[in-house]
């Protein structure tokens, strides 16, 4: 085996970025400072995935951006750097579980005049034979014993309340009954969830309960998105060579759904001049470029890159459709990744690189890889991985047509994308899927 086999061969796990960085530097078509080859060796796709999970690790960094407290209406979908730590026992005083009545020993009771509502402050403590009526939720006066249940109570004509058969057991009242304890769920200072814990709607609300008012989280990654070329058209119908931008609308909506807030979008004219501004005014933590990662007349990318000497940590995938991406890091520790301009492509080259670099600068958990069995065989590259949309039916994925590079019929209408191995696939056999955000979580949850 060679030593570059020997390399490809690695658990992808086992290499490291700079490791990687080494073994473009190596080869002409992956440096900054020397003319590219369009023949260049590729990264093979779990490798470049790999690397771009790890490249913001450089330099002895944790790897996510630094936290930051976050009002709890922004917080969604971030994750927790810090521990959720309570700020108040929970509950926070002796409560009633039940609309009904506090009373204090054994039955027939007599029954004050005024009740105790929720929010309301305390009551007088409640003496032996004594109730009072209560709320869900409100404080249980001192020296209550039970709280009885409206439908489990009658006051006579004399206005002394009983115990009815209705209770369980009949004509019955236990000690504590319907009354939750201050402290029953949490003590002030206990540890309600770790440090990583994605942000959804219940933990804000258990934030909420537990006193917050902010969240320290890691911050959604900033990504300006630049679409290259001069034969797009923002709107009407496609004429003379112009064709829609159909990157423009599908990017930033699924850049945020992997986690990013995209601070910019913008259509940049096809010249290497428009590129270079672009890319140095921006201050977003990751650029993302459609378009011009080939070697066309007008493929400025690798010529930008180069003059703001950014190194290339991915130059070129081993998989279909896409292998044209890229990935690059600025001298000021930034990142870049260069889509190809085939809008079937595009979206390979957001799954492969921009997926886990936002994953690791936003602290997000990785999906856990599962798969299914494809109802058809799919045709594979000899040498690539080929990332095909599938649709779910039941427990099999069935490989979509319409997949080419510049194609998105296909993707329209899919769940997933069956990562076919080099060689293919045959029917029924096992296949890892990548989910599509919006079909685990819900178009609404996804895209906040
Ligand atoms: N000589 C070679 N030519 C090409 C190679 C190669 O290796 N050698 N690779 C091919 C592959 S594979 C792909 S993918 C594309 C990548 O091209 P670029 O990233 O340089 O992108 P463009 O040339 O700018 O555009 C390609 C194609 O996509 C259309 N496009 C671009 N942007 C959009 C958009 N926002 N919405 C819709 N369609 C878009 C563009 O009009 C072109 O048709 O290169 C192959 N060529
Ligand atoms: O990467 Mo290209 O999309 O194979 O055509």
């Amino acid at each position: 085996m060679t030593p570059r086999a020997a390399r490809a061969d690695k658990n992808a796990d086992d290499l490291d970025v700079e490791e990687a960085l080494a073994l473009v530097r190596k080869h002409p078509g992956g440096t900054t400072d020397t003319p590219r080859h369009p023949h260049h060796d590729a990264t093979a796709w779990p490798d470049a995935r790999a690397i771009a999970e790890r490249a913001p690790r450089h330099g002895g960094r944790t790897g996510c951006l630094t936290p930051v407290a976050v009002p709890l209406a922004s917080a969604l979908g971030l994750t927790l750097a810090a521990p959720l730590t309570a700020l108040t026992d929970l509950p926070s005083f002796d409560t009633s579980a039940m609309d009904g009545w506090a009373v204090s020993g054994p039955g027939p009771w007599s029954v004050r005049d005024e009740g105790v509502l929720a929010g309301h402050t305390a009551h007088a403590p409640l003496t032996d034979g004594e109730a009072v009526r209560i709320a869900t939720g409100a404080r249980i006066p001192p020296d209550t014993t039970a709280v009885l249940r409206s439908e489990h109570g009658r006051t006579d004509d004399k206005g002394r309340l009983h115990v009815t058969a209705a209770a369980r057991p009949p004509h019955t009242v236990t000690h504590g009954q319907d009354i939750r304890p201050r402290g029953q769920e949490c003590r002030s200072g206990d540890q309600l969830l770790p440090v990583g814990t994605p942000v959804t709607p219940p933990v804000l609300g258990m934030a909420a309960a537990a006193g917050y008012d902010t969240l320290t989280a890691v911050p959604r990654p900033r990504a300006d998105v630049f679409v290259l070329g001069d034969e797009l058209l923002g709107e009407g119908l496609p004429h003379d060579g112009l064709i829609r931008d159909a990157l423009g609308p599908l990017l930033p909506p699924w850049l945020r759904a992997l986690g990013a807030e995209v601070t910019a979008v913008r259509r940049i004219g096809d010249t290497e001049q428009a590129l270079y501004e672009a890319i140095t005014a921006s201050d977003a933590d990751v650029v993302v470029t459609t378009g011009g990662t080939a070697a066309g007349p007008v493929d400025h990318v690798h010529p930008a890159l180069r003059r703001i000497g950014a190194e290339l940590l991915v130059d070129g995938v081993k998989v279909r459709p896409g292998h044209p991406m890229l990935l690059a890091r600025t001298q000021d520790g930034r990142h870049l990744v260069g889509l190809p301009g085939n809008p079937l492509a595009a979206v390979s080259g957001l799954l492969t690189l921009a997926e886990p670099l936002l994953r690791t600068l936003a602290a997000r958990p990785a999906p856990e890889p599962y798969t299914l069995p494809l109802r058809d065989g799919v045709q594979g590259h000899p040498h690539d991985t080929r990332l095909v949309p599938v649709a779910l039916h039941g427990d099999r994925a069935l490989p979509l047509l319409y997949n080419g590079p510049a194609m998105l019929r296909g993707i329209a209408a899919a769940d997933a994308l069956a990562i076919v191995p080099p060689g293919g696939a045959r029917p029924g056999q096992e296949t890892e899927l990548l989910d599509l955000p919006w079909t685990s979580g819900g178009i609404g949850v996804c895209f906040t």
